[in-house]
């Protein structure tokens, strides 16, 4: 894996490693205060959507002051391009059970809704009690799909990007691969390569 050619590509410093400390954080205490009252046969379940999500999924978990289990699915839309699919394919499955449970799904960004959408159904049919939503980025400006949060399902917003492809946002993909959380909130002229690993 290759961990150091991003930093050239660095246009703008969006937000300070304390800025994203402190949403994860807020984002983690909202989720701690939303699910507090269940009992602990019923602590929600925690699914990262891999590959993004997985660096914010392990800070927001650690700051999370709940029993709860953590899956991963992995739904794919971009491949190796930028422009989505519209047709998401689960290519890796939750292992988890969650029929009757509280679902949280963790994104690293929402960009045209499409993953969260096919997911939220997924779960839907795997018999989950409700399907929330965590998301480090939104990018409602790029939305093509008003996706449902299921049953009681909450949204919960780290950042909001009004940028359109112009300047991409690099929370995602590659670069979240590469880097920690601390460095995503930036800006990369470069954020559509695929770093070789
Ligand atoms: O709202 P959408 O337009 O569907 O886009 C959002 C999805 O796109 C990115 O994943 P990607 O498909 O690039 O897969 P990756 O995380 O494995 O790189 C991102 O991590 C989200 O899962």
């Amino acid at each position: 894996m290759v961990t150091s050619c991003i930093d050239d590509d660095i246009l703008t410093v969006l937000w300070t490693p304390e800025q994203l400390r402190q949403k994860v954080s807020h984002l983690a205490s909202q989720i701690s205060d939303d699910f507090a009252s269940l009992d602990s046969s019923s602590s929600p379940v925690v699914v990262g959507v891999a590959t993004g999500a997985f660096l914010f999924l392990a800070d927001l978990v650690r700051n999370i002051k709940l029993p709860l289990t953590v899956d991963f699915v992995r739904a794919e839309s971009y491949g190796s391009g930028t422009v989505s699919s519209g047709a998401p394919k689960i290519s890796c499955d939750v292992k988890l059970d969650v029929a009757g449970k509280h679902v949280i799904l963790v994104e690293d960004i929402v960009d045209t809704g499409n993953t969260i959408s096919r997911l939220i159904s997924y779960l839907e049919t795997r018999g989950a009690t409700s399907v929330s939503v965590c998301t480090l980025l939104d990018k409602p400006a790029r939305r093509t799909v008003n996706f449902q949060l299921l049953g009681d399902g909450k949204f919960y917003s780290g950042f909001e990007d009004g940028l359109l492809d112009g300047s991409i946002m690099c929370a995602r993909q590659s670069c979240a691969q590469i880097h920690s959380l601390w460095g995503m909130g930036w800006i990369s002229t470069n954020a559509t390569e695929t770093w070789p690993t």
